[in-house]
């Protein structure tokens, strides 16, 4: 039977407030333990919830972004159930009225376009964190993170396959950064993916139960724990089983999802409004001002550096992909001074790029500033150095503090355009080799490429390749 994939993912953005949603207590990462949860973190009685504006400014950011509903009139809700991360017994969450509902994103994904629906966005707090290693055999439990801000951001069941689900997770990635309302640190969990997961017959309407599998720190992960997730559930209806609707936890070590509990109903919870909360009430000037605010967004800037720069839609789609990228590449043509867009984005995606996933380096990193690399395109387009030689011009600029000039300056590779002196290189490799000359002229071809090879030598690759072309052609014949 051939089976059809359907996934939707929740995913969690921790906003970049500098307090927590409901109190002053800061959020910044890496404090000691338990440094930073105050007693409204841990509900602790006679202390009462105070809304971050901040946070809401942040979700209605993003509400906008997606060409959301922004909703004037939303609630917060308590979500109970035990955990030990979690003193207060309950979450403090939004349920059926949440602030942004009905958006979407597009993605394209193997040169296809595509929109993905985006159910719901809605405020939480983030619980604290069990801590298993270092604990002899004890779990620690720390709850700095307690009260923390997120946006859970919950798609339509609208993903197909494991790659169209990182492809939506990378745009949704790059679009909070570009907001500026999440850090999208994985590592350090500000950005953390629930994937579900069910298959069904293909031409089958209805859908298959889904399994959830909770808290994906990386796009590799989600990518192999979907894939590992979709041959297990084939194989089991396959078999003549059946899925069971539950959580399960990916473990990358064994590259297997396992069962953690089976999930609970939403009525499980037992949501009912927060009493010590009023209903959040967002006015028409209060969405109107953020609007104001938005920054260029990434499809506008993708359409943008396709008009603009003349790029096509693959070379438009990368540059954009960050904002630092867009930005680093925006630098490098402005400081070109007027140089091909497309000769600086062959070289910001081609060697550059190359170079930095080499050396595991975000742009943000790059030991080659943006005003460097100009440098270099600068003395491409106007031929003082040929292409091949820029490359070992680019490796020197990633060594060392030099500017292009300085490099081809020190390392004597400045491309030789003097007619007469090419003349005078080719009538020596010429009079050098009087039998190559004769079968050449006897209609041997592909000597020419000898004598090529043989000028370039002489010249250390140096010779401009095109004058170097044309003059050999009219001294061979
Ligand atoms: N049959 C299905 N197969 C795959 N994905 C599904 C299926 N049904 C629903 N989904 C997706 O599952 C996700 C459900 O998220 P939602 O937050 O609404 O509920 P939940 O997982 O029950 O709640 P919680 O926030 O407590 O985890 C959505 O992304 C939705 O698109
Ligand atoms: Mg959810
Ligand atoms: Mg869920």
């Amino acid at each position: 039977m051939e089976w059809e994939t359907v996934i939707g993912l929740e995913i969690h953005a921790q906003l970049a407030t500098k307090s927590k949603i409901f109190s002053g207590a800061a959020t910044a990462y890496g404090a000691e333990p338990n440094t930073q949860a105050c007693a409204v973190d841990l509900g602790l009685p006679g202390v009462l919830p105070v809304l971050n504006r901040e946070a809401v400014r942040m979700a209605v950011k993003f509400g906008l972004a997606i060409g959301a509903r922004v909703a004037s009139f939303s609630v917060f809700a308590r979500k109970n159930y035990f955990y030990p991360d979690l003193p207060k017994g309950y979450q403090i969450s939004q349920y059926d009225l949440p602030v942004v509902s009905t958006g979407h994103l597009n993605i394209s994904f193997d040169g296809v376009e595509k929109t993905v629906g985006i159910t719901r966005a809605h405020l939480e707090e983030d619980a604290g964190k069990s801590l298993h290693e270092d604990f002899h055999g004890f779990t620690g439990i720390d709850l700095n993170r307690a009260g923390t801000p997120l946006l859970e951001i919950v798609s339509e069941p609208d993903l197909r396959s494991a790659k169209e689900a990182v492809a939506y997770m990378k745009k949704l990635h790059a679009l909070v950064r570009y907001l500026e309302i999440c850090d999208g640190n994985m590592q350090e969990g500000s950005f953390r993916c629930d994937a579900n997961v069910s298959v069904r017959p293909r031409g089958q309407e209805k859908f298959g139960t889904r399994a959830e599998i909770k808290n994906l720190n990386s796009f590799r992960f989600v990518e192999r724990a979907i894939n590992y997730e979709i041959e297990r559930q084939i194989e089991l209806l396959e078999g003549g089983g059946q899925v069971v609707q539950e959580t399960r936890l990916y473990d990358a070590n064994k590259d297997e999802t396992r069962s953690m509990r089976t999930k609970e109903e939403a009525n499980d919870y037992r949501y009912f409004p927060d009493p010590d909360l009023l209903p959040l009430e967002i006015s028409s000037d209060f969405i109107e001002d953020v609007r104001k605010d938005l920054p260029e967004l990434p499809d506008e800037k993708r359409d943008r550096f396709k008009s603009q720069y003349g790029l096509n839609d693959y070379d438009a789609i990368v540059l954009t992909a960050t904002r630092e990228l867009a930005d680093y590449y925006e630098a490098v043509v402005a400081e070109s001074a007027g140089s091909d867009p497309k000769l600086c984005a062959n070289w910001v995606m081609g060697d550059l790029s190359g170079a930095l996933n080499k050396a595991g380096l975000e742009i943000e990193k790059s030991p080659v500033e943006a005003s460097r690399l100009a440098g270099l395109i600068r003395r491409i387009a106007d031929n003082t150095i040929s292409g091949k030689l820029a490359k070992q011009v680019f490796e020197a600029l990633w060594e060392s503090g030099d500017t292009a000039d300085a490099i081809i300056e020190k390392q004597g590779l400045k491309q030789i355009t003097d007619t007469g002196a090419i003349e005078k290189i080719i009538d020596e490799i010429i009079a050098a080799n009087p039998e190559q000359l004769a079968q050449y002229r006897a209609g041997k071809d592909k000597l020419f490429g000898f004598f090529v090879g043989q000028a370039m030598k002489a010249t250390q690759g140096k010779a401009n390749p095109q004058q170097l072309n044309e003059l050999l052609k009219k001294k061979l014949q």
